[in-house]
Order: structure tokens, then C-alpha cells, then sequence
């Protein structure tokens, strides 16, 4: 090994690290500063302050998130250039402020990952360097200008190197990001153009998850302008897989993005509540839309008889006929419910209006109405202020709000043939994850008459914009050294944030409102009707068609990053094709792309979980595993009243010595093995940091431990009608080992590929294991 190449790369990182906290401490004390001054109140300093916090606070984050594994490899080009690569961009503070790292989403960094042999663009090597805190432990050289001749010392299979020892490391309950090793395939998704609907498709472990997870940061970096304000919304499974999944984008400095499962879409609600699947597949499904829809007209009314109303000039009566043409009209307008009730009501007013004139103003001898224009409009004006006209309106067109709609539809659901009514039959109670596309659903229809509070608003922003312009305008005269434009430096590898980058006249303005200094994903996640510039779905095989119809009201311009696996799908009420999904929004132009090697699970594991799905389809070919361990997975057999104890036994003897072990048991399972797992993290929100976390097949998706459990398999599969899935999920979560604990037969699907150990070879085991 040259030590000398080593020290220069040591001494490299030294001064690189040196620089961040030169950058970290000078953006601290302008934050410390800004939020100490300005006592006044007066608006303009408040609002100079606010550029400040706001720009210096997006690069604190972005230097907090280089902290780790700042710097992690280096191209040398072939014509002399060489650019060391980063999780975030950083520059000298020389006169050129010249590049120190350059981020690796820049475009000058795609060599690192895309380079071959066979095509080097322009590279003559490229670099891997692992560093441990601020030290530099290995350096690993590819050589792919094969005409050099030079070499370091370093040279080897260093890609495969550093992926293995990735692939290979304990998991800590937490993904982490894969920068340094991300791949060609993986690439080509992370960047592409954020137009459009792209669906990753891929079996377990291909890392459909992380690369959406780096495309969300890509995006954000490509296009921040846009992203940034509008916002980027990730909708995940659960909150225990948002909470596994959620470090990785601030580790690579955004923390603009909104994480949310589909239960919290509506703002005001807590889903708590839990649906039988059969329950929520009807909720799930496209026709609850026209259910909901007729439900909605059939509280837009008519009286039989007619109602009556005692007025101060004598008794009136809205009658059928009446109801049903302002009815008509209202309906007419094609406005939601709620915006439409204004028409009827006027409607109605103007007809009693006429009945009143008609009677007080007759002419005794047939002539003309002795009523003037004036005369009737004050009689109107009465009429529209009378409590009785009031509730009889109400009566007939009821203001509804979302909530009171779904709880009366819920109630009695109509609309539904009998069965499917009785399966979601509900009075009170929480609402449930599959409720929220229904209130979403209700919203629409209903409408929200807001349009004075936004017309005000609007000319509001309109000023506060023009104002905030003349305030970015001057802290960009007087922008310190960091922040300088970036148009004069090289352009390839201008990729450390500016102050504009940050803040633009527009939402720096959206900022100062009322002091509301929340992020765009802030703002978005308080907002049902936001509409966010660009949404990635994970596990998006398992949602239904009415949450379909809620994310699709979420991204009007369609820019949206799907990844699944249909052979995962698990919910009744997921979809078994991208088309079906796609279809009644974009037709067929969408694009597909297929992610084809898994990195978590390995061969020997993999092959037992193959075996579940080929029981169903016997074409079905799992993906390829980038590594074999070489440990078969085992199979126990207990007795049913020893179910517990054999489960306790069997993570005692494959707990991992580093990392975290699951066991995967049938939610029925759990209190009989929480008593004999103590320590164990379990529930509705599991703590996947905990050394063994006992869930069922459901709250596994998307995860992944050292060492899995799995417990009564055929239990799983007997469990739902897609247990075939859940069971395949579950065997699919490991990095390296697997075992089954079952009483009865093992299923046929599982026979091959686990070594088997039955109650009799246990006992022979116990007995001549050494005391
Ligand atoms: N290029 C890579 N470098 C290092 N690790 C990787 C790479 N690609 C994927 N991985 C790792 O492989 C594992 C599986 O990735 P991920 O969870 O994204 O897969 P997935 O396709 O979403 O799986 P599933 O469908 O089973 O949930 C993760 O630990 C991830 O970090």
C-alpha cells in the first residue's frame, strides 16, 4: 500500500474538514446574529433577517448532513483535471473559490458512477475513499484508461469492494444512503427528467426505495427552483417505515421533504382507527367515488309536502316545485356542493320573493302589481334575512363538511350491494387509513367557498412579493463572499447553494406571512388542496384506486416517481397493474423501467422465497442476488405448546453479535411471544432500532434486518387472500440470515432450500450439545 498516496489523501480531507467548519461556524454566528437583532419589529428588518435565517439555516443543514462521509471518492480525467466528490459541494475560500468537493449530483460527477472500462468517458481513474469520522482507512483505485501505466498501489476491484462491505455491514434499524456506491442501472433512474410519471418496478431488495429516496434529492438539486417551492411529497407504507427511511435525505442535506403515509393526506385528521381488509378493499375501490357522489345529491332536496314559513307579511310556502328548479339551477352551475348552495338558496329567495309580491301587490281588479322594483327588493332583502327561510335552505341543500358526510355515509352506506354495505357499516369510531381518500373524495365534492379570503389574500401576496424583491435585491448587493452568484466559476462544478438558490422573492414573501416561516412542506402538509411539483410513491403496488384519486389531486402537472413490485402487494385493495392504475389519468403515456439485482437478500434466501411465488406462477424468476453467504436457511419444527419457547430459542441462537433481528409472526401470534421475548419492540409503531423487533408480515414491507424469524408460514399464507405475498415479504427482509419455527407440516413451498430440524433431531441436538 503507498503510504504516500494515503497521507495525501489524509491530508486532503484534514483540510477539507477544516473548511466545513470554517463554513458551519460562519453560518452559525450569522443565524445566532440575525435572531438576536431586530427588537423593533419593523417590517423591512424583519424581513432582511428572514433572508438571512432562511438561507444561512438551508446551508447549516447541508454542512451538518457533510459531517459523515463527507468526501468519499475522486475522478481523474484523462486530460489532468481532478475533481474529488462529496455528499454536498464545497469550495475554497481562494480568490477562484475553487472547487474543494464537488456534490455528487452535479453533472460532472456521473463518470463516477456510469464509467466503464469499455467506456471511460474521459475518466483515467476513478477513486473510492472510506473514511471512519474524519480518518481516512482504505483507498480504492479502478484504472479505466487502460493505456496508463501509472500506478498508486490502490488498484483492484474497488467498486465490488466497497459495495460488498455496504451490503455486507450491520443494519442499525435505519437506511442509510448509498452515494458512494450507487449503480449504473440505479443512476439512470436517480436522474431522469423529473417530467412525467416514471414507475420502478423491481423484487425485493433491487433498491426501488432508496434510489426513489435519491432521486427525490437529485430533484431537488436539478430543479430546485421549482421543487423547493412547490415541495416533493414521499408517501410511504407506515409510519415505521417513514421513520426507517427517514434519515437519509437529510444525510444528504434536504430536509424539505415531506414524509407522509396516506393516512395523514388530510389535514385535521388522525387516521388511528384499522379497517378489516375486506372492509378497506371496498373502501378502496373507484365506484366508493359515484357512491360518495350520489350520496352528496341525494341531500340536495325537495319538501313534499311543502314547508311553511311564517313571515312578518303573512305565510309562505316553499314548495316541490320551487325546490326543484332552484335545485335545477344550482346543479346547473356545476359547482361542488357546498360553492352551488349559494344558487339554490338565492333562488329560493328570489321565488318566495315573487309569491310575496304576487299576494301583497295584486291588483283586486286584475291590473299590473301595485309593487315598484324598490318595493320588491326590500321585500327580498327580508326574506333573505329571515331564520326560517334560513333553515328551511338548510333543510333542503345542508352545508356539509367532509367529515359529517363520510360519518352519515359510513352510517348507511348506499349505493353498495348489501354485502359490501355491511363490511363497512360503522357508527363512530376513529377514522381509518382506507377513510382518508373517502374524506379527501368528500372534500372535492363538497368544495369550500373561500374565495373572498383568497381573493384578499392574493392582492396581499401580490404586495408582499414586490416588497420582499426589493429586500432580496439588496441582500444580493451586499451578499457575503459564500453566497456570490455562481455564473463566473466553473460551471460544471458550480453546485454549493447560493442565497437564491434558497429563497426567492416569492417564497421568501409566502415566509413573512403572519411570520409563518414554515417550509414548503410545512405549508403543504396543512394544506389538503396543495399541489406539490413532484411525489414519489413507495410500495405504491398496495394502494387503491380512491387513493389514487387523492394523489392525483396532489400533482396536477402528473410528475410523479412510482416503485413497487406487484408480487409484494399485500392489501386486497392494492392494484395487480401499473396500467390499471395509470390509465384513467394518463393513459399509456408513462414510463416503465425495471430495476433487475437485489442487494439485500442473499442467493440462499432468496431461493427459499422463489419457491412461495412459484407455487403460484411456475415462470416466476426472483431477481438476481449480488451475494451468497453460503449459510442454508433453517427450518424448526416445534409443538404447539412449545411455540414460544422454540421462537425465544431460535433468536437467541441467530441473533446477530452487530445488528438487528426480526421476528415475523402472525399478528394473532404476538402476545404468546411477546411474554417470551422480553426486551423486544413491538406494536403498532415498532422501535426498529431495538436489537429484535417482533412485527407481522405487513409491517415488514419495505424493511430489512441482519437476522429474520419467521413463525408459522403457513399460518401467513393461510391468512388473507394474498398471504402468498405477505408470506414472500417476509422472507425477503433479511441481509443475512434466515430461519422458520412452525408447529404442524411445513408448507410444500418451503420445503426445498431449508434445512430442516425437527422436534426428534432438535432433542438429539439438546443431548449431545456440551453442557
Ligand atoms: N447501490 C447500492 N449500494 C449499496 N447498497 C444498496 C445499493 N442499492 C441498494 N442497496 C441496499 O439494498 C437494500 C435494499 O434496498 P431497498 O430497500 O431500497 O430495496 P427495495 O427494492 O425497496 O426492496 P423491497 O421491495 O423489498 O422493500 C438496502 O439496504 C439498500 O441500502
Amino acid at each position: 500500500m503507498s503510504t504516500e498516496e494515503f497521507q495525501k489523501e489524509q491530508e486532503f480531507i484534514t483540510g477539507l474538514y477544516a473548511r466545513l467548519d470554517d463554513l458551519r461556524e460562519e453560518a452559525e454566528s450569522t443565524v445566532r446574529g440575525a435572531l438576536t437583532q431586530v427588537g423593533t419589529g419593523h417590517h423591512q428588518a424583519k424581513l432582511e433577517r428572514d433572508v438571512l435565517v432562511a438561507e444561512q439555516s438551508g446551508l447549516l443543514a447541508a454542512f451538518n448532513a457533510g459531517e459523515s462521509g463527507l468526501c468519499f471518492g475522486r475522478l481523474d480525467f484523462q486530460d489532468g483535471r481532478q475533481y474529488h466528490m462529496g455528499r454536498i459541494g464545497i469550495r475554497q475560500s481562494d480568490a477562484d473559490r475553487t472547487p474543494l468537493v464537488i456534490d455528487w449530483r452535479a453533472d460532472i460527477a456521473r463518470p463516477f458512477y456510469l464509467a466503464t472500462g469499455y467506456s471511460p468517458m474521459g475518466l483515467r481513474r476513478r477513486r473510492h475513499i472510506s473514511t471512519e469520522g474524519r480518518t481516512v482507512t482504505a483507498l480504492h483505485d479502478e484504472i479505466l484508461d487502460l493505456t496508463d501505466t501509472t500506478r498508486t498501489g490502490h488498484e483492484g476491484s474497488a467498486a465490488d469492494t466497497v459495495l460488498l462491505a455496504a451490503l455486507d455491514a450491520a443494519r442499525s434499524g435505519r437506511m442509510h444512503d448509498i452515494v458512494r456506491t450507487i449503480q449504473a442501472e440505479q443512476d439512470r433512474i436517480i436522474r431522469g427528467p423529473h417530467q412525467g410519471v416514471l414507475v420502478v418496478e423491481g423484487g425485493p431488495g433491487t433498491g426501488k426505495t432508496v434510489v426513489a429516496l435519491h432521486r427525490a434529492a437529485y430533484l431537488l438539486y436539478a430543479y430546485r427552483d421549482l421543487l423547493a417551492r412547490r415541495g416533493v411529497l414521499i408517501v410511504g407504507p407506515n409510519p415505521a417505515f417513514l421513520a426507517y427511511i427517514g434519515e437519509v435525505l437529510p444525510s444528504l442535506g434536504e430536509t424539505g421533504v415531506l414524509l407522509a403515509t396516506v393516512g395523514e393526506l388530510f389535514p385535521g385528521v388522525t387516521a388511528t382507527g384499522t379497517d378489516t381488509s375486506a372492509a378497506a378493499e371496498v373502501k378502496g375501490r373507484a365506484t366508493m367515488a359515484d357512491a360518495l357522489a350520489r350520496f352528496v345529491r341525494d341531500r340536495q332536496t325537495a319538501p313534499d309536502p311543502g314547508i311553511e314559513i311564517e313571515h312578518d307579511d303573512g305565510r309562505l310556502v316553499l314548495d316541490r316545485a320551487m325546490a326543484e328548479d332552484a335545485r335545477a339551477a344550482a346543479r346547473q352551475t356545476g359547482l361542488p356542493h357546498n360553492l352551488a348552495r349559494p344558487h339554490f338558496a338565492f333562488r329560493i329567495i328570489d321565488a318566495l320573493t315573487e309569491q310575496l309580491a304576487d299576494r301583497i301587490g295584486a291588483d283586486p281588479y286584475g291590473g299590473p302589481n301595485f309593487l315598484g322594483p324598490d318595493d320588491i327588493a326590500q321585500l327580498g332583502k327580508a326574506i333573505a334575512l329571515s331564520g326560517e327561510v334560513h333553515a328551511a335552505i338548510e333543510e333542503l341543500w345542508p352545508m356539509l363538511t367532509p367529515q359529517q358526510l363520510v360519518t352519515e355515509y359510513l352510517a348507511d352506506p348506499v349505493y353498495l350491494p348489501d354485502i359490501d354495505a355491511e363490511l363497512i357499516r360503522r357508527t363512530g369510531g376513529p377514522w381509518t387509513p382506507a377513510d382518508v381518500p373517502l374524506l379527501d373524495e368528500a372534500a372535492e365534492l363538497l368544495g369550500h367557498d373561500d374565495s373572498a379570503a383568497r381573493a384578499a389574500e392574493e392582492a396581499e401576496r401580490q404586495q408582499r412579493i414586490a416588497y420582499a424583491q426589493g429586500v432580496l435585491d439588496m441582500a444580493y448587493a451586499s451578499r457575503t463572499y459564500e453566497f456570490e452568484d455562481k455564473e463566473d466559476v466553473d460551471k460544471d462544478a458550480s453546485e454549493v447553494l447560493g442565497a437564491h438558490d434558497i429563497v426567492d422573492a416569492e417564497r421568501m414573501a409566502e415566509r413573512h406571512e403572519e411570520a409563518d416561516h414554515r417550509s414548503a412542506a410545512e405549508r403543504a402538509a396543512a394544506d389538503r388542496t396543495w399541489a406539490f411539483g413532484h411525489i414519489i410513491v413507495d410500495e405504491a403496488q398496495e394502494l387503491s384506486a380512491m387513493t389514487w384519486r387523492l394523489l392525483m389531486r396532489r400533482c396536477p402537472t402528473r410528475s410523479m416517481t412510482l416503485v413497487g413490485d406487484p408480487a409484494q402487494t399485500g392489501d386486497e385493495a392494492g392494484c395487480d397493474s401499473w396500467q390499471q392504475i395509470l390509465g384513467p389519468y394518463v393513459g399509456d403515456r408513462w414510463e416503465h423501467t425495471r430495476l433487475r439485482v437485489n442487494y439485500r437478500t442473499p442467493a440462499e434466501i432468496m431461493e427459499v422465497a422463489a419457491g412461495v411465488r412459484r407455487a403460484e406462477d411456475p415462470s416466476f424468476e426472483p431477481p438476481g442476488s449480488v451475494r451468497s453467504t453460503g449459510v442454508r436457511p433453517r427450518a424448526r419444527g416445534a409443538r404447539p405448546e412449545d411455540l414460544a419457547r422454540t421462537v425465544a430459542e431460535t433468536v437467541a441462537d441467530e441473533a446477530p453479535r452487530e445488528g438487528r433481528l426480526a421476528v415475523v409472526a402472525p399478528a394473532a401470534l404476538h402476545p404468546e411471544l411477546v411474554a417470551a421475548l422480553p426486551g423486544a419492540s413491538y406494536g403498532t409503531t415498532p422501535d426498529l432500532t431495538r436489537d429484535v423487533v417482533l412485527l407481522d408480515p405487513r409491517q415488514t414491507k419495505g424493511l430489512e434486518f441482519d437476522t429474520v424469524v419467521v413463525v408459522e408460514p403457513g399460518r401467513i399464507l393461510a391468512g388473507s387472500a394474498r398471504g402468498a405475498n405477505d408470506l414472500y415479504v417476509a422472507l425477503t427482509r433479511a441481509t443475512q440470515q434466515l430461519a422458520v419455527v412452525h408447529t404442524g407440516a411445513l408448507p410444500e413451498c418451503l420445503r426445498e432450500g431449508l434445512t430442516q430440524e425437527t422436534q426428534e433431531t432438535q432433542q438429539i441436538q439438546e443431548a449431545v450439545r456440551p453442557a
